[in-house]
């Protein structure tokens, strides 16, 4: 079993009934039957660079981002675009001027008015979630070919106001009389002007009141997951991307963007190729201070991003002479208590492989989806330790490790950033890639989800 660090616990699992390796009352959605429907294969994709967001709203808006890599996508297809039969785009921060993003890109992409799209929102896993919706729909014979993706400018997030001020701003705007409106201005409190979601842009749990680096901090503690370790965790993402960029391990998948004032946008900028254990270990913990593990250097980056993959039926496959470059074979969602999210990967994982007939032995590659390092370590020792391997799993023995050389082998969040609704996208995306690369055939993309989820999706490279 883990230490337990010397340090307090964080202020977040202090203040409440901390919840145990046991306790969390979790659910996945495995009851469900494998519906064994036509097979889906993801033919293609691409995704923008991951730019971190500076203070100030960055070049591109969700839909912006979504154009860039999906032009170039559309492109290099053999079908013209209106042969989609749906698009689905992942974006958690929508802002005013792009209601439904997924329709305003379609549109923008020329793929044709008559293109039906819809936006999906759950949080972290939006961009996986658009791939299962995609990977449902044609498993299920209502669509042959489908365009899905992820779109998040985390520089660009709205501010939400509250309901108060959305109350007065409505009494203000519905008084017929200049009497009225002044008594509705006399009512105003400079504190309504306060946005209750602002420039942490909704990163905190609405029931927990926790912020997702804080969630961090818990499971963390619960799994004794030192300072040091996250560092070498993180120190080794950075190492890993700039690796892969130095060898062109992105090529094809990254496609660089230009923003209206004709600025290239070609590489990803959150990497730290000179970043080092004692720059990382110089940083002061963010969200528990002054005894917290989680940092910026360790957490990952706030950043704008979008990825699509386009996915087809066997039929399209075939009549488009496309070629495939893996298969879905099936995902699985979980849900567990929003203050310990970060563990989300290990039910829906444990409980897909389950389904499967399947174990961690026969993934050859992990995306195991960076959200902070202490969050990636503490799923890995959830799947060690045999109590919660017991009572939270429900299996026999431990799930067991997961080879660091097998997981996030070309870096991850830590060192290329978190746009939120693209991120679930981009793992799958590059999965495939890698285990292409590596002559590698089985892969397993995983991601928590802030509010108490996790997503997992299986595919083979064919
Ligand atoms: C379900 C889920 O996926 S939950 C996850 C959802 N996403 C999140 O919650 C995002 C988490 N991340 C964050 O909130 C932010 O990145 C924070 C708050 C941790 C840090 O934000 P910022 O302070 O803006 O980060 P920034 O990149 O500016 O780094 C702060 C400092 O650390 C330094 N730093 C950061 N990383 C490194 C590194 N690897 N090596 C050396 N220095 C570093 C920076 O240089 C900077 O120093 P400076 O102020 O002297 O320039």
């Amino acid at each position: 079993m883990a230490q337990k660090p010397k340090a307090p616990a964080p202020a977040a699992a202090r203040s409440r009934a901390r919840p145990s390796r046991a306790a969390a009352s979790a659910s996945t959605a495995s009851g469900r039957e494998d519906p064994a429907g036509r097979p889906v294969y993801l033919v293609d994709g691409t995704r923008t660079p991951f730019l971190r967001a500076r203070g100030k709203p960055g070049p591109f808006t969700p839909v912006d981002l979504a154009v860039q890599c999906g032009r170039p996508l559309l492109a290099r297809q053999p079908f013209p675009s209106e042969t989609f039969d749906m698009v689905i785009l992942g974006c958690v921060n929508v802002i005013a001027d792009e209601m439904n993003p997924a329709r305003v890109a379609a549109l923008r992409l020329g793929m044709g008015a008559a293109m039906p799209a819809f936006t999906v929102q759950i949080n972290c896993g939006s961009g996986m979630q658009s791939i299962d919706t995609a990977f449902r729909m044609i498993e299920l014979g209502k669509a042959d070919v489908i365009l899905a993706g992820g779109a998040e400018a985390l520089s660009h997030s709205p501010l939400v106001l509250s309901q108060e001020a959305t109350k007065w701003f409505a009494r203000f705007a519905t008084e017929k009389t200049a009497w009225g409106r002044t008594a509705a201005l006399a009512a105003f409190r400079p504190e309504m002007a306060k946005p209750v979601i602002g420039l942490e842009r909704g990163l905190t749990d609405p029931m927990t009141e926790l912020n997702m680096g804080q969630t961090a901090e818990v499971i963390g503690h619960i799994f004794g997951i030192t300072r040091k370790a996250a560092d070498a965790y993180a120190l080794e993402s950075h190492l890993r991307l700039s690796q892969a960029h130095k060898e062109g391990f992105l090529d094809g998948e990254l496609i660089p963007a230009v923003s209206r004032d004709g600025t290239l946008y070609d590489h990803d900028d959150g990497v730290r190729p000179d970043t080092s254990m004692e720059k990382l270990a110089s940083l002061k913990p963010v969200f528990e201070k002054p005894y917290g593990n989680v940092t910026a250097g360790n957490s990952s980056q706030i950043t704008d991003g979008a990825s699509w993959v386009i996915l087809a039926s066997e039929e399209a496959v075939k009549r488009h002479k496309l070629r495939p470059l893996a298969r879905i074979v099936d995902a699985e969602w979980s849900a567990l208590d929003p203050s310990i999210m970060g563990l989300g990967p290990t039910l829906c994982c444990t409980a897909l492989l389950k389904r499967r007939g399947l174990t961690r032995e026969d993934i050859d590659l992990w995306e195991l989806n960076e959200a902070f390092a202490a969050q990636v370590l503490a799923c890995l020792a959830a799947w060690e330790d045999e109590e919660y391997c017991r009572d939270v799993l429900g299996l026999d023995g431990v799930f067991g490790p997961i080879d660091r050389d097998r997981l996030n082998v070309d870096g991850g969040a830590i060192s290329l950033g978190h746009p939120v609704g693209a991120s679930g996208n981009r793992i799958v995306l590059h999965l495939v890639n890698a285990m292409r690369r590596l002559g590698l055939k089985r892969g397993m993309a995983t991601e928590c989800i802030g509010g108490g989820q996790g997503g997992a999706m299986l595919l083979e490279v064919v």
